[in-house]
């Protein structure tokens, strides 16, 4: 994890993103419909639908010139190409993303995802599928790369917390099998 943006850069970015279309969306587990506990939006290229959790449908908007000037600069600083990026935005305390790995076929086989911290720093931790979690802090303006690989052996989540905490936004850059580019 590295901090890529400075922080008027960070600033100028989350302003952005607190303007782009935000979704409460609903997921179904064993049977029963709840919100999705954060906002989510999507932007990507045409045709990169996204279903992850067999449930939730996420269709892309076009990008926004900072969304797609920010994905360019990612793949020169790491070299793996994006088609959608997916932003969650982390309301309050309760707002979380539990246990799980981006694994959802769309993305094709062994997928690298990068993902930028924007705001309010919350804790992000990683475990191989039997072992225990490793805390990163993200801050504001940093990246973090999930290589391919990380998906099939490794789990990761945003827990609830009791700390006192406003909003952050997180927005992970993914590639797609389907679309144009
Ligand atoms: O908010 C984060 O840092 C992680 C988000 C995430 O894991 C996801 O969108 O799949
Ligand atoms: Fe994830």
């Amino acid at each position: 994890m590295w901090t890529v943006l400075n922080h008027e850069q960070a600033n100028s970015l989350y302003q952005h993103c607190l303007k782009l279309e935000w979704q409460q969306n609903q997921i179904r587990i064993a049977g029963k419909t709840m919100p999705v506990p954060r906002l989510e939006c999507i932007y990507g290229d045409a045709g990169c639908d996204y279903l992850y959790s067999n449930s939730v449908f996420l269709k892309p908007l076009t990008w926004t010139d900072a969304l797609d000037n920010l994905r360019d600069r990612i793949t020169a600083l790491i070299g793996y190409k994006f088609r959608i990026v997916i932003g969650n935005q982390y309301r309050s305390a309760q707002d979380s993303i539990g246990w799980h790995a981006d694994n959802e076929p769309s993305m094709g086989f062994n997928p690298a995802i990068a993902s930028i911290s924007l705001g309010c720093v919350r804790k992000f931790q990683i475990k191989p599928k039997d072992g225990k979690p490793t805390d990163f802090w993200l801050e504001h303006g940093s990246l973090l790369v999930m290589h391919p690989g990380c998906q099939s052996t490794h789990l990761h989540q945003v827990p609830k917390t009791n700390k006192v905490v406003s909003t952050r936004i997180n927005l992970t850059f993914r590639p797609h099998t389907g679309g144009k580019r």
